[in-house]
């Protein structure tokens, strides 16, 4: 499966906090919090993406969308779910338009 460096770097740290201590560690207190604590973070940083990119700010854009990419992968944590198995989807998706793969859909 593909690796982005980082995106796996960064998911091997955030799975090594869990049960570590919510004191010492932002990750591990979102675990404390699970599920809802990392989803309502989602929720908030979605937003924030949406109003910096209302804003124009190329910097603030870029970011919250690290905010909400982070906060996705603590999700994605939560579920056992691996960022490359999400770069695997985008990979299966390269090259079909959305617009033939939801006439697709339809038909079946
Ligand atoms: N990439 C991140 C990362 N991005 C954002 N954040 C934190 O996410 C929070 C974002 O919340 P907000 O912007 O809403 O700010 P806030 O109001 O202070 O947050 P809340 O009080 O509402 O939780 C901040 O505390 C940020 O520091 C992150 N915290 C951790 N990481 C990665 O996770 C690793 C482990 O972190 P720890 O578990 O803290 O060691 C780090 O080494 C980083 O690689």
């Amino acid at each position: 499966m593909e690796r982005v460096a980082v995106l796996s770097d960064v998911a091997d740290v955030i799975d090594s906090r869990k049960g570590g201590d919510p004191k010492t560690s932002y990750v591990a207190k979102l675990f404390s919090k699970a599920p809802d604590g990392a989803l309502k973070k989602v929720g908030e940083e979605a937003a924030e993406v949406i109003m910096a990119a209302k804003d124009g700010d190329r910097d603030h854009l870029i970011y919250e969308t690290a905010d909400l990419w982070f906060h996705c992968m603590v999700v994605l944590s939560q579920a056992g779910i691996r960022p490359e198995e999400v770069l695997a989807e985008l990979a299966r998706r390269e090259g079909t338009s959305g617009l033939v793969e939801k006439a697709n859909r339809k038909e079946s």
